[in-house]
């Protein structure tokens, strides 16, 4: 896939993200993600793909827009896997707090994987710790093995985790061995990228969050030469059989990079809709005008584009209307 697909697709995101800003702090979760999702899909026209929709807003019967399956794109280019998360951090955006994007990958047709929407429990980490690290190893042991090959003491690793209840027993651990650890109140799409940032100075993103958005973060990884491990976590048994009904044979097995993302033909792009760790959050200028902040990356060629665009509103048709 070629480089002006990828700025075709940021072009995406920045508009995603561009109609979710308005609704920061009003409280209301499904109208941000409402605005993002119709902003979204009403882009995704010009987009020259002949893309499906793998990872989106849900099944046909629940979700008008961009469900799983749907076709999008002008029905022009590659064929391809479309995985969105229009906006990934819905309570980010209600409540005014950090880290929300609006987000996409794509990827050649039939690879990448189809995360059944239930908790994954993930391991990632920038490009200095990849091939160091198993998920399958004690939190304590990985720590170490981390600090180790970071060249720090295990006191001098700061470590991202959600701040959960189901995650008590990651934290004492954390706490036990004295690790600085930086909380997210949601959106581990980028808590599980930020390791692959130097300036965001986090080591490790440990914990379990949704799996939809690890195969997102696991993509965008693959473009910034860090890695994420992963383990389908099936709360019972019925999410355990749509495991098996999605094509995931042996949904306890440790989900490798690969496993993921088959390919190195993969664009991923964000654009931050409050600002985080990597990238700013929508800001809004006088004389109707507004700034994004986005990445847009290949991992065939390993280009990370930092995208900062000001766009005039009211040119923003689309725009107009919805808000
Ligand atoms: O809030 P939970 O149940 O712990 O789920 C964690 C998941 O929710 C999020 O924090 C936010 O997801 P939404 O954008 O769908 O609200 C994800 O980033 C994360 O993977």
């Amino acid at each position: 896939m070629e480089r002006e697909l990828a700025l075709e697709i940021v072009r995406v995101t920045e508009l995603a993200a561009l109609a979710s800003a308005p609704w920061m702090g009003r409280g209301d979760k499904n109208g941000a993600d409402g605005a993002a999702t119709s902003a979204m899909r009403a882009m995704f026209d010009s987009v020259s793909i002949r893309g499906t929709v793998v990872i989106g807003e849900g099944e046909m019967d629940e979700a008008p827009m961009l469900y799983i399956g749907e076709e999008v794109g002008s029905l022009n280019g590659p064929e391809v896997d479309v995985a969105v998360d229009p906006l990934e951090g819905t309570e980010i955006v209600a409540k005014g707090l950090n880290n929300a994007l609006s987000v996409i990958a794509v990827a050649g047709k039939g690879q990448l994987l189809h995360a059944p929407d239930m908790y994954m429990e993930k391991l990632a980490y920038g490009p200095a710790l990849v091939g160091k690290l198993s998920i399958t190893d004690p939190l304590e042991e990985t720590l170490s093995k981390a600090a180790e090959a970071l060249n720090k003491k295990v006191s001098d690793l700061t470590v991202m985790i959600l701040d959960r209840t189901r995650h008590e027993a990651n934290i004492k651990v954390l706490r036990k061995v004295g690790v600085r650890i930086k909380f997210l109140s949601d959106g581990d799409v980028a808590g599980a990228m930020a390791p692959a940032f130097p300036e965001a100075g986090i080591d490790l993103y440990v914990g379990s969050g949704g799996a939809p958005e690890g195969v997102l973060a696991a993509a965008a990884l693959k473009c910034l030469g860090g890695e994420l491990q992963g383990r389908l976590m099936p709360a019972d048994a019925a999410e355990y059989d749509r495991c098996i009904a999605m094509g995931i044979a042996e949904p306890y097995k440790v989900l490798t990079m690969e496993d993921m993302v088959g390919t190195e033909d993969v664009i991923f792009a964000a654009t931050g809709v409050t600002p985080g760790e990597f990238l700013g959050g929508v800001r809004y200028f006088p004389d109707e005008r507004a700034e994004t902040h986005s990445i847009v990356m290949r991992a065939k060629t390993k280009t990370v584009r930092f995208v900062r665009s000001i766009h005039y509103l009211p040119n923003k048709t689309f725009l107009q209307t919805a808000r």
